[in-house]
């Protein structure tokens, strides 16, 4: 069992260590579209199924509440938390429709929209980013493995080495918190 738990706190420590070398200029430039998008008045979008839906909520509460630092709120909405729309759209329109809709619905130019797919090939997500970019949206993916279908389509790909669900999710949620912590940093001013 001890072998279980230290393989498994190893290899997302080694994963997240990789992934931060390979893609430590990208998060930087995500960071400031990001900033750039606030001050412009624009909103961020985030979607994904399963624990990615949890991740898209997670990260979107860190802007509309705060990360570290007490400053407006940011305008993030995460797709898969309004129980309403997603029964109502995934009976009528099919689960495949889910976050395409809701980003027709809430999407302008200039928001930003994050999709998270560890596979990078759920047909929702993919849907969804097509969307955005009909909408003129900038899209980031935050996926893994070999990024799938997912990492060609958007502006900005994150693909986290690793082919296990969980270790690709473990990166992802501290690249969201990086993210935020970028982005609240360029918006008040780096802290003396
Ligand atoms: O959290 C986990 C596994 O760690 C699962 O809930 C997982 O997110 C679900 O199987 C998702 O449906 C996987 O979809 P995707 O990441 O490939 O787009
Ligand atoms: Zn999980």
């Amino acid at each position: 069992m001890t072998k279980v738990i230290l393989d498994a706190f190893d290899e997302s420590a080694r994963v997240k260590q990789q992934f931060a070398r390979d893609h430590a200029d990208r998060i930087a430039v995500v960071a400031t579209l990001l900033a750039r998008a606030f001050r412009d008045g624009s909103k961020v979008l985030l979607f994904g199924n399963g624990g990615s839906a949890t991740d898209a909520a997670h990260i979107a509460a860190e802007f509309v509440g705060r990360y570290k630092r007490d400053r407006r709120p940011l305008p993030a909405i995460a797709l898969a938390t309004d129980i309403a729309a997603i029964t109502c759209i995934a009976n009528d329109y099919g689960y495949d429709e889910l976050f395409a809709r809701q980003i027709r619905a809430h999407g302008r130019k200039g928001d930003i929209a994050i999709a998270i797919s560890t596979s990078g090939n759920s047909p929702n997500v993919l849907k969804g980013v097509e969307a955005a970019k009909d909408l003129g949206l900038t899209t980031i993916a935050w996926t893994g493995g070999t990024g799938g279908k997912l990492a060609a389509l958007v502006d900005h790909p994150f693909v986290v080495p690793s082919t296990v669900t969980a270790r690709i999710q473990e990166s992802h949620i501290t690249l969201g918190h990086v993210l935020c912590e970028l982005a609240e940093e360029q918006l008040l001013g780096q802290q003396a």
